[in-house]
């Protein structure tokens, strides 16, 4: 890449929190003249103080050109990421070099929305570094397309956007999906094992393809039902372990280390869609829940719940 001047005309930087999904249930799927913003999912899940930092860099070139770093790296397979940058390119006349930066503490492949925070963090930024003047609703709704687009996700931006434990009560993407939202103060952690990444796409096309899909489908509507009735953490973390087990998750990977968490009376279930296996307790547990989860393979993820959702950083033009 050939940078005609070292100092950007725009700077921009934008935060976006990483996410776990319990379950969920994917409707109107298939339906190619379905505008993006009423495709997604119902679904239950929250978002996680760990996350992308998506720095945008404008400078001025003679031709129209992009490069796209993950934590200082080129060629990382990120289509996310360029479906988003593509889009923005296509709003503006001049021609401009833009360098973008994702600086990631969230493993890729896992369950922890990787693909939703990468498009969703990248879109704001780029919206303000190039001045393109969408709202911030709009720039998620263009992120929410992008997941779904590229098959990385269905609910996984709606929920960044909104941050907090989420309850997606009907179908649609920012703006759209009606959400019941619960904060979860610092005194709970997030624990998080990751042991195998499954690639999401895969994944959904299977189980999108499958025949045990629009029984799984109801069992996610029931209990996104129920959770509205009265919601409360240990009812989410049960209805998640059921669901993980229908998608035939807790079978895995993560089978032994769910066994054990539960003999010694805590509750854990696997993220969609990883071999990740993840709890959400009070911060006194937390010594025996790691305790036990050290004994296993895998990344060892401690976090909390971040309940403001994704967010600009800095911008400069
Ligand atoms: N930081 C990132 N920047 C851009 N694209 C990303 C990034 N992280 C993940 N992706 C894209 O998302 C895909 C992984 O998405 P997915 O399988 O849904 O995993 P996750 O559960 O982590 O979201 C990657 O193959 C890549 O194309
Ligand atoms: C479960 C999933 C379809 C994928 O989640 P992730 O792999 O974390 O992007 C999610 O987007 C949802 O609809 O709830």
């Amino acid at each position: 890449m050939v940078i005609v001047s070292q100092v950007p005309i725009a700077v921009s930087k934008a935060y976006c929190p990483g996410h776990v999904t319990g379950f969920f249930s994917a409707q109107n799927q298939g339906d190619p003249d379905l505008d993006f913003k009423f495709q997604g999912s119902l679904g239950a899940g929250f978002s996680i103080d760990r996350g992308i930092i998506s720095t945008v860099r404008v400078f001025p070139s003679s031709d129209m050109n992009y490069e796209i770093k993950l934590n200082g790296m080129l060629d990382c397979e990120l289509r996310v990421s360029k479906y988003v940058t593509e889009y923005y390119l296509s709003l503006i006349q001049k021609p401009v070099l833009i360098s973008i930066d994702h600086e990631s503490n969230l493993p890729i492949g896992y369950g922890l929305g990787s693909s939703g925070s990468a498009a969703l963090g990248l879109s704001y930024a780029l919206n303000e570094a190039l001045g393109t003047g969408l709202s911030s609703l709009q720039a998620a709704q263009m992120a929410h397309q992008a997941d779904i687009v590229c098959n990385t996700g269905r609910g996984t931006v709606v929920s960044e956007y909104t941050g907090g434990v989420e309850l997606r009560t009907s179908i649609g993407g920012p703006g759209v999906c009606r959400i019941q939202k619960t904060e979860l103060s610092s005194e709970w952690c997030a624990v998080i094992l990751c042991m195998e990444p499954i690639k999401t796409d895969i994944f959904l096309s299977k189980y999108l393809g499958g025949s045990k899909f629009s029984n799984i489908n109801e069992v996610g509507k029931q209990m996104v039902k129920q959770l509205g009735q009265s919601m409360s953490v240990e009812k989410f973390m049960d209805f998640s372990f059921k669901f993980a087990s229908l998608c035939g998750l807790t079978e895995g990977k993560c089978k032994e280390p769910l066994a054990h968490l539960r003999s010694k009376g805590l509750k854990s279930s696997v993220a969609l869609f990883g071999h990740t296996l993840f709890t959400l307790i009070p911060n006194y547990q937390l010594g025996q829940v790691i305790d036990i989860l050290k004994r296993y393979q895998g990344e060892l993820i401690i976090c909390h719940v971040d309940n403001l959702g994704a967010r600009i950083l800095k911008k400069v033009r």
